[in-house]
């Protein structure tokens, strides 16, 4: 797809998720003219960023501006506020793509019509180019444009397309919610090293350092996670130890259940 300052990608909120998708953008080399960013106050880094690299904002679109694509990225609760402003900026050929958590399909094309949408569950390490993505899109939107949005969202990090939208509830509360959950799993980590008797520091530095050398050798390695975890519990040693009360019928695989229950339950209430 080819973007122009009048038919641009229209990115509508720049918080922590539009913000991190388009560092992530910006990192890996889209031009920054082809970009407009509507948001009344983005996130200082992406107000820093924009100042950077030129990239055009304001409150509003232009009224003659028409984007090859709207992304939407503000809070679910904003869309009735927001969407009937937008409309008079779309196109037939306006795509429309959401990241809106529980936002249905269907919300959007009761406001637009009958266009081309795409609604998105992004993360946010998109902004280090490790995002997942998943995307799922309505009847309107062409092989070709779908071709786009993969691109566009390979830039910074990985995709997969669903045909049923009703497993975006558990996507979201998979892969959406589920950075939270690794970063609180390191907090978690490191408070066990200070009960355990660790000054705070070290407890923190080591905590952080082993969940991000986990995660890059998940990155480089083609084996399962079971199997890297098996490569670390030596017969009858210390991680066996530890293992025989995370994987308890009480260890952590009800506990990781009954989360994502609850983040995609969240998700269906969100639809409305
Ligand atoms: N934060 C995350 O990890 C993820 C968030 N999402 C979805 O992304 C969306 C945004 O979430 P966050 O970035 O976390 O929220 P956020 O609060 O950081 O960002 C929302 C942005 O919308 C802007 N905004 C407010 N009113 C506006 C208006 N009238 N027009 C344009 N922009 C306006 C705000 O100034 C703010 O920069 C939500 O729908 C959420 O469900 C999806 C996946 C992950
Ligand atoms: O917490 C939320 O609702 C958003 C959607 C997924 C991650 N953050």
């Amino acid at each position: 797809m080819t973007y122009s300052p009048h038919r641009p990608l229209a990115l509508v909120g720049a918080g922590k998720m539009g913000g991190a998708m388009l560092a992530g953008w910006i990192e890996k080399g889209v031009n920054p003219k082809s970009v407009f960013v509507v948001d009344p106050s983005p996130a200082p880094e992406i107000a820093d960023l924009m100042s950077r690299e030129g990239i055009a904002g304001g409150e509003a679109m232009p009224t003659d501006m028409r984007p090859a694509i709207l992304m939407l990225a503000v809070k679910p609760q904003m869309m009735d506020a927001i969407l009937p402003n937008l409309v008079p900026n779309t196109a037939a050929d306006t795509l429309v793509l959401s990241v809106a958590a529980g936002t249905t399909i269907e919300r959007f094309s009761s406001a637009f019509g009958d266009v081309p949408i795409v609604r998105v569950m992004p993360n946010t390490p998109a902004q280090v180019g490790r995002g997942m993505n998943v995307a799922c899109a309505n009847a309107r939107v062409s092989e070709d444009q779908k071709g786009d949005v993969t691109n566009l969202l390979s830039a910074i990090g990985k995709v997969a397309w669903i045909d049923d939208e009703a497993q975006m509830d558990a996507v979201t509360a998979v892969s959406g919610s589920g950075p939270a959950y690794v970063f609180y799993l390191t907090e978690a980590l490191a408070q066990a090293g200070v009960h355990a008797g660790l000054p705070e520091d070290l407890a923190k530095t080591i905590a952080r350092q082993t969940v991000v050398g986990a995660g890059e050798l998940m990155h480089q390695s083609d084996l399962e996670a079971s199997t890297l975890r098996e490569n670390v519990t030596s017969p009858n040693g210390t991680t066996a130890a530890a293992l025989a009360v995370l994987m308890a019928d009480d260890g952590l695989q009800p506990l990781m259940d009954r989360a994502v229950e609850a983040a995609a339950k969240r998700s269906k209430e969100l639809a409305g």
